[in-house]
């Protein structure tokens, strides 16, 4: 029985702290020199929000000592004409995409190069040269609207080499033979416009090379990009990089054109066809009386077709002509009812022609292209262009024409940023953004609110700042959020069945409206440093998410646990920043933002991509950083851990009086005991109001029985200490994912890797690179281990001979209890993620660097170990510890009930 006292903090104090406050505050005024919440937040770090530009950094040299914190760096092959902008100018809609940047901290200094050195990792990704942030955004204006696109250029300065805020690369002071790639007959048209209004020149790139450029980074790029869309049903296609060509792309624009692709710049136009868009539009425009492409969509919602066209039925009097498989309810010919009527046009209703069209329209190019793919043996057909605009119904009845007539064959493919080809493709053409080389695993999609600017039409000036920000904010997104978006619907009573060529299933409850259209294409973080984590037995199956919100229930489930935190989590929140009204301003923004996303989420799961728990906690935490809450649950992660490290001399102590493998038991029972820390369970937080976090630990201990309700102990302790006489050879480095601060990594992790470490094995705790929830960051470890360092032999010498104590003063109480000749070195590095939870296709490659020789991992708590990775398969030894702190999941996960154990034992093959 442990007896532990003293230094007991009370978790459930929210006073206000005001030495604490006071440094919180000196804090915010840090952030004001750093406009990203996140650089702030991580300082030196480097994870999945910040990164650097793809500059040209052939023959880069350090110029003066290399062991200043920046040295200056000589690029001689850099020049500072890179544009940032691209314009692809159509009819209808001018889409922009644009790259900005902005300066991030270095993130080597100098213990961390030492660390590195220690563990062998200097070499490969040590940067030697600035570490930068930069995205690329997607905007799009109507073309009509000319004048406002190029206010938003000017104001941005995107013509200029650079965005806001000024950055390294010098900033050119005039706009003198600047030349922007732009493609479509708007760079034609309005080239001179351009030129008198921005001072830039155009170079006019060929749209065919746009489009296939510009499908071609996305399909390579971007992991959830493409799509199938049948009844309704979105579903993201995994595609093989390796295995991506030859493929057909298909353009609806006004007319169509149907491309061979057979690689990078290699392609062919094969087929079209004049009937397209602008058919569509143009017919629909003479016969309804339309005023917009949209209005005529929409009215195509309410249609009936058989009105106006002559189905089978129609012909075979009512019957189905089975003999060549066609029911009664396909289209014989379009329109064709309206022959043998004796009606005029004023006799139809304008929603039946409209949905007449579109069906006719779509049907055909779904046919003809399904025929050329035929013709070239072509595996797959991607659809783009302004036609289709992410509309439900157009894309369900493109996909039945491709079904119907490849008879299950084929699959027509849609694409995310489909209105963006063009304008990427050019962006693409610039000979230095160095983009190409960029893969899936160093793009992070980000959902920024507050910006009307992100793939939605710019409703008056660019934001500048936060509070820019927080106000349309307050102005629109309320009333965005009421606006429909289109929800995939069964088909209305009395319409025509199901299963056949004739009648889509799915209907566009609404046009997507400007406002939640604008939380469908994210901002796309390139960040160079994220890795594919070395040891996933099969990155290519692996699955991060655990829980999928495929399943409605699920989804409804967890978007009501998200959204009854989110009180709590803005109180914690606004607390964290010194409860100012500044603050508190910025909490209701964030409330306001989160919920809207989860709205537009409930509405269409897929918008942002394929949905799984994972995305929508990291979703939580980004929202929180966009409105700069740099770390809401600072203060309780301090007191937890200054109660947590007053007790760990005796639990030390306690720990060293058992035999070895009841030693090794209660090392697992503490980590299982201590996890019960987390301020991101509801039933936790309950919990808290009923007791200091000692008694909660010692009441949490007492009830650590084995068996747990997963309990793979015994191949643990076996791999461990062997049986018999054998003896097994210790893990050679492990790799500790540690989860909360206070007594989960205080007393539970650090303790273990105290017992790992005596054994001979090297320890690398892989710590957040920001923060989420009370998760404890790779940043803060060192301090911690440099307090638990104070009581203990073990952990002082490998963390000096990792580099860890360099800073830290040691002062030694106990250096009898563990006298280690030598132990093995301890090291932290970060993980690359600011959540809760770890997907292994995007690390920081650092840590990609420190698994290289690590044959044991350790996954630690519920984020990290069951909501993703409980299926994960790893080439090296693993073990999965967590409380299952959720009657749910652990309902469904391990057939039990809330507070049950996992530890899960996965030995390598
Ligand atoms: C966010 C969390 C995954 C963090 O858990 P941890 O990884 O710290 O064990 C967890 O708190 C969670 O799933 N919370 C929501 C469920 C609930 O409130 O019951
Ligand atoms: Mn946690």
């Amino acid at each position: 029985m442990l007896d532990l006292n003293g230094g007991e903090g009370n978790p459930t104090n929210q006073k206000k702290d005001t030495n604490n406050n006071k440094e919180r505050e000196i804090e915010g005024e840090r952030e004001v020199a750093f406009p990203s919440a996140l650089s702030a937040s991580s300082n030196s770090m480097m994870n999945r929000s910040s990164c650097r530009p793809q500059i040209d950094l052939t023959g880069a040299a350090i110029q003066g000592n290399f062991e200043e914190r920046d040295p200056s760096i000589l690029l001689p092959n850099q020049s500072d004409d890179i544009s940032h902008l691209a314009l692809d100018i159509g009819g209808s809609l001018i889409k922009l995409v644009y790259f900005s940047r902005h300066e991030d901290h270095p993130i080597d200094d100098k213990r961390k190069r030492s660390i590195k050195n220690k563990l062998g990792l200097s070499n490969g990704n040590s940067r030697s040269y600035p570490s930068l942030g930069g995205q690329l955004h997607f905007v799009k204006f109507e073309t009509g609207k000319l004048n406002d696109c190029l206010d938003f250029i000017s104001t941005k300065q995107l013509h200029m080499g650079g965005t806001d805020p000024p950055s390294w690369s010098s900033r050119r002071s005039t706009n003198e033979n600047v030349i922007i790639k732009a493609t479509g007959g708007g760079a034609y048209k309005f080239a001179d416009v351009l030129k008198e209004k921005l001072g830039v020149s155009i170079d006019k790139e060929d749209e065919m090379d746009c489009l296939v450029a510009g499908a071609n980074f996305l399909l390579k790029a971007i992991r959830h990009e493409a799509f199938t869309h049948m009844e309704g049903q979105k579903e993201f296609v995994q595609i093989d990089h390796n295995d991506l060509f030859p493929y057909l792309l298909v353009n609806i624009g006004s007319g169509v054109s149907m491309i061979k692709v057979d690689g990078d710049g290699k392609f062919e136009r094969v087929s079209g066809t004049n009937v397209g868009g602008g058919t569509y539009w143009g017919l629909g425009r003479l016969l309804t009386k339309c005023k917009s492409f949209d209005e005529l969509l929409e009215l195509s919602q309410r249609g009936d077709n058989s009105n106006v066209d002559m189905l089978v039925g129609d012909i075979y009097g009512g019957v189905d002509y089975s003999k060549i498989g066609l029911s009664a309810l396909t289209i014989a010919s379009s329109f064709g009812k309206t022959i043998s009527e004796n009606k005029e046009l004023s006799d139809y209703r304008p929603e039946d022609i409209s949905l007449s069209l579109l069906r006719m329209i779509s049907y055909n190019i779904g046919q003809i292209s399904y025929l050329n793919a035929l013709r070239y043996g072509l595996k797959r057909i991607f659809f783009g262009g302004f036609f289709i605009r992410g509309h439900a119904y157009t894309m369900d009845t493109i996909s039945f024409a491709v079904h119907f007539w490849s008879k299950g064959q084929a699959q027509a493919m849609f694409l995310r940023h489909e209105g963006f080809l063009g304008a990427l493709g050019a962006f693409m053409s610039y000979e230095k953004h160095g983009l190409d080389d960029l893969m899936v695993h160093q793009l992070v999609e980000r959902f920024p609110m507050g910006d009307p600017c992100v793939d939605g039409k710019i409703d008056g000036p660019p934001l500048v700042d936060l509070n820019e920000k927080i106000s349309w904010m307050e102005k629109f997104v309320q009333k965005g959020i009421e606006i429909i978006a289109p929800v995939p619907m069964a088909p209305p009573p009395g319409t025509t069945g199901v299963g056949g060529f004739e009648r889509p299933y799915s209907r566009g409850g609404t046009l997507r409206s400007d406002a939640s259209a604008a939380l469908n294409i994210g901002v796309l973080h390139l960040v160079p440093t994220l890795d594919v984590f070395p040891l996933l037995a099969d990155p290519k199956t692996y699955e991060p998410n655990t829980i999928d919100l495929a399943d409605r229930s699920e989804l409804e489930y967890w978007f009501t646990v998200l959204s009854e935190h989110l009180p709590d989590l803005v109180d914690k929140a606004v607390a964290s920043e010194g409860g100012t009204d500044d603050a508190q301003r910025r909490g209701a923004a964030f409330a306001r933002a989160f919920s809207a996303h989860l709205r537009r989420l409930m509405e269409e799961p897929a918008a942002y991509g394929k949905l799984g728990l994972a995305n929508l906690l990291e979703l939580r935490e980004e929202c929180l950083r966009e409105f700069q809450f740099v770390d809401a649950y600072f203060s309780i992660k301090q007191r937890e851990n200054e109660a947590s490290l007053a007790v760990l001399p005796d639990l030390l102590m306690e720990l060293d009086s058992m035999a070895e493998d009841a030693r090794l038991l209660a090392l697992i029972e503490g980590v299982l005991a201590a996890n019960i820390f987390d301020w991101g369970s509801r039933a936790c937080v309950d919990l808290y109001h009923k007791g200091t976090i000692i008694e909660i630990y010692r009441m949490s201990r007492k009830k650590m029985h084995r068996p747990w309700q997963v309990d793979d102990f015994d191949a643990f302790n076996k791999r461990m200490l062997g049986s018999g006489d054998k003896t097994p050879q210790p893990h050679k480095r492990a790799l500790l994912f540690v989860d909360n601060s206070g007594a989960d990594v205080v007393l539970g992790m650090l303790p273990l890797a105290r017992e790992l470490l005596r054994r001979g094995t090297e320890v690398v705790l892989v710590g957040n690179s920001s923060p989420a929830l009370n998760d404890v960051t790779a940043m803060e470890l060192p301090e911690i281990v440099a307090e638990a360092a104070k009581h203990c032999d073990t952990l002082r010498k490998a963390a000096e001979a990792g580099g860890l104590l360099m800073d830290a003063m040691v002062n030694i109480q106990d250096s009898s209890v563990d006298n280690v000749a030598s132990v093995p070195l301890m090291v932290v590095v970060e993980n690359g993620c600011g959540s809760p939870c770890i997907d292994f296709r995007q690390v920081s490659s650092e840590l990609a660097a420190a698994a290289k020789d690590a044959d044991l991992i350790i996954l630690e708590g519920m984020g990290r170990a069951l909501h993703t990775n409980f299926n994960a398969r790893f080439k090296c030894d693993t073990l999965k510890l967590a409380m299952v702190k959720n009657q749910r999941l652990a309902e469904k996960l391990i057939k039990g009930n809330i507070y049950d154990c996992v530890c899960r034992f996965e030995p390598s093959d």
